[in-house]
């Protein structure tokens, strides 16, 4: 009945939440709605729903043509008595339907499946093209592990309705028709008594499987539990032995096990009685038809064929009624995975171009001006980040920021980027408000180097190029050349063509931001956001990054939050923030002998 639940353990641990919170609401039938994108989906593709409504309902009724052939077999077959060439001619007849359900089966699932998997297919590709047009506040209010849950889990339900629960309730539907009116042209009154049966036996199946189905949960629950406690405990083996807490850490984890085992006791007490109950019901009510049916055979009423088609039939019926009490529930859970995933489709971005985005001038001058600057960020509207902040860096000057952590440096390069818009004031680059323009054509004028390099866990070719994907070998080589990269990266085993492992595990945190400036070459953009990494490297290593970085800077308008003395003293200008204002401005030698903020952080940051 239940085809694929069991394959889909992770899909049920997630939606349980998403059942209770689904079924909290007493607007279930509405929420079916939710499905209606699926729909939109699969409806894409009308053909192969054809071929599998075909294929579908061509099995169902094969399935119920194998009592019919039965039948014939017993009554035409072995009673007709004697000729053997009469008995195989109802047997070629019952595999030829056998053939055709086979066949109509393989294509149903081959269709349906093909359904299911690529409907979540367009579904996983439509969410992440909107997730990719989202700016960065949408992600810290839908957290991306969370997304990243709905990416598979949900999808992982959505395609067990399309692929499975649609497919079995038509199946179901079908054979249930099909198969009443095939009883009663058997035996009407054998036909009643079942109809009368398969309630009563259904009923209590239903009900104690749903007992069973949040005992299975609550156990996978405990189960998930000690899974976590094992993984929490061996990370932290030096904390617990240090501080000596063994016996206590065994003591909760034998805890958790018993509850555990304990909560497994329930479910398998439960099993085990509703097998008891199921066996009883289905084989006394089998019993009770046969008896009936024997008497009537005996009185001549009815054949022997037509009795073991009964059987055969009513048990195929039955089937058929037990999964459809599952398919609501079923839908039901798609709906709620369908609603949350439809919600990530909508989202619109709240950053966007607009309708006529005013062009930047060509060729760029690289000036970067805040004017009047207040912003809170989204999820901390009490702090004010930046406010009424100004600075105007002209072409080709190099400005050094230095503050406190939290002053706001960081926010500087988040606005500059137009990953959020100010709440008042304006950002302009070369006299164009970042508002009037296409947010894609200004992050073109920027290169970002980030105080953590991101690498992706691709070819050193493909993370170089990430600044400027039509980079050809020769482009890449020169930047890595400027970048003081090309040494280590003709060093590695197959060239460019070298996989960096995971987050670029391979490579030490001075190639690393070697390979951000290089990525900063490529992107050939006027202006520069530099965000210089406080870990910190060997002196040859910090030798080669900064060589490079003064290159990168050359010719272009630099914003840099400094970490660095060298940096703060080749700078045109030092500007100080604190609490989201400049507090101090000017070069190195005087602020430091000013005696302000600077030169106590200097003394605390630089002097080291
Ligand atoms: N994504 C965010 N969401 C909410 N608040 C944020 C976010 N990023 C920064 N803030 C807050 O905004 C203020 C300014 O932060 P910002 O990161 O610009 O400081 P910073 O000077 O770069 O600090 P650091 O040197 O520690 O990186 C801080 O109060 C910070 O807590």
């Amino acid at each position: 009945m239940n085809e694929t639940s069991a394959d889909l353990p992770n899909a049920n641990v997630t939606s349980v939440a998403a059942e209770t919170a689904d079924t909290a609401k007493p607007a279930n039938a509405k929420k079916l709605g939710n499905l209606r994108m699926v729909w939109q989906h699969a409806s894409a593709y009308p053909k192969q729903i054809m071929f599998a409504l075909l294929a579908l309902t061509v099995a169902a009724l094969a399935t119920l043509a194998i009592p019919a052939g039965f039948r014939l077999v017993i009554d035409r077959g072995f009673a007709a008595g004697g000729d053997s060439s009469n008995i195989a001619r109802w047997f070629e007849y019952l595999l030829i339907i056998v053939a055709v359900m086979a066949v109509a089966t393989a294509f149903r699932f081959y269709f349906v499946s093909w359904l299911g998997e690529r409907t979540v297919a367009d579904i996983r590709l439509a969410v992440n093209r909107n997730l990719l047009r989202q700016s960065p506040a949408f992600f810290e209010h839908n957290r991306p592990a969370e997304i990243a849950s709905r990416m598979t889990s949900d999808t992982a339900v959505i395609e067990q309705v399309v692929g499975t629960t649609v497919s079995v309730a038509l199946r179901n539907i079908v054979m249930g028709i099909g198969g009443v009116v095939y009883l009663f042209t058997l035996a009407p009154q054998l036909a009643i008594g079942l109809l009368i049966a398969i309630p009563v036996i259904v009923l209590p199946i239903v009900l104690i499987g749903r007992k069973l189905q949040s005992a299975s949960r609550a156990s996978q629950d405990r189960i998930a539990d000690v899974g976590a406690m094992v993984s929490e405990t061996l990370g932290a083996m030096r904390i617990v032995q240090a501080f000596g807490q063994e016996l206590r850490e065994g003591e909760r984890f034998s805890g958790s096990v018993e509850a555990t085992f304990s909560t497994a006791k329930k479910r398998i007490r439960l099993r085990a009685f509703m097998t008891a109950i199921v066996m009883a019901l289905i084989f006394s009510a089998i019993t009770l038809l046969m008896w009936k049916g024997a008497i009537d055979v005996v009185e001549g009423r009815l054949t022997g064929g037509t009795i073991a088609a009964f059987v055969l039939t009513g048990g195929l019926v039955a089937g058929a009624f037990g999964a459809l009490t599952e398919v609501y529930g079923d839908l039901v859970r798609g709906a709620g995975a369908s609603g949350r995933l439809a919600e990530l489709l909508a989202a619109e971005p709240n950053i966007a171009p607009p309708a006529k985005p005013i062009a930047l001038p060509v060729p760029p001058r690289g000036q970067l001006e805040f004017q009047n600057v207040s912003f809170r960020y989204p999820t901390r509207p009490e702090v004010s980040a930046l406010s009424n902040f100004n600075l105007k860096v002209s072409p080709g000057e190099t400005v050094a920021v230095v503050g406190p952590s939290g002053a706001g440096k960081s926010t500087l390069f988040q606005l500059a980027q137009r990953f959020y818009d100010p709440e008042t004031g304006a950002i302009r680059i070369d006299g164009v408000a970042l508002t009037s323009a296409d947010p894609a054509e200004v992050r073109a004028r920027m290169a970002y180097v980030p105080q953590e390099t991101v690498l992706f866990a691709s070819s050193a070719r493909d993370n170089l190029r990430y600044g400027n994907w039509l980079a050809d070998d020769d482009a890449i080589w020169a930047a890595a050349e400027q970048a003081n990269a090309a040494n280590f990266l003709r060093e590695l085993p197959q060239g460019l063509d070298t996989y960096l492992g995971e987050g670029g595990a391979r490579l030490s945190g001075g190639q690393r931001q070697r390979i951000a400036i290089a990525r900063a070459v490529l992107r050939q953009a006027p202006i520069l956001l530099l965000d210089e990494a406080t870990s910190a490297l060997d002196a040859e290593s910090e030798r080669l990054v900064q060589d490079a970085l003064d290159m990168l800077m050359k010719d272009r308008t630099t914003i840099v939050i400094a970490h660095r003395l060298a940096t703060v003293r080749s700078a045109d200008r030092i500007i100080v923030m604190d609490q989201g204002q400049i507090v101090e401005e000017g070069d190195h030698a005087t602020l430091s002998a000013a005696g302000g903020l600077y030169s106590r952080l200097a003394s605390l940051q630089f002097d080291a």
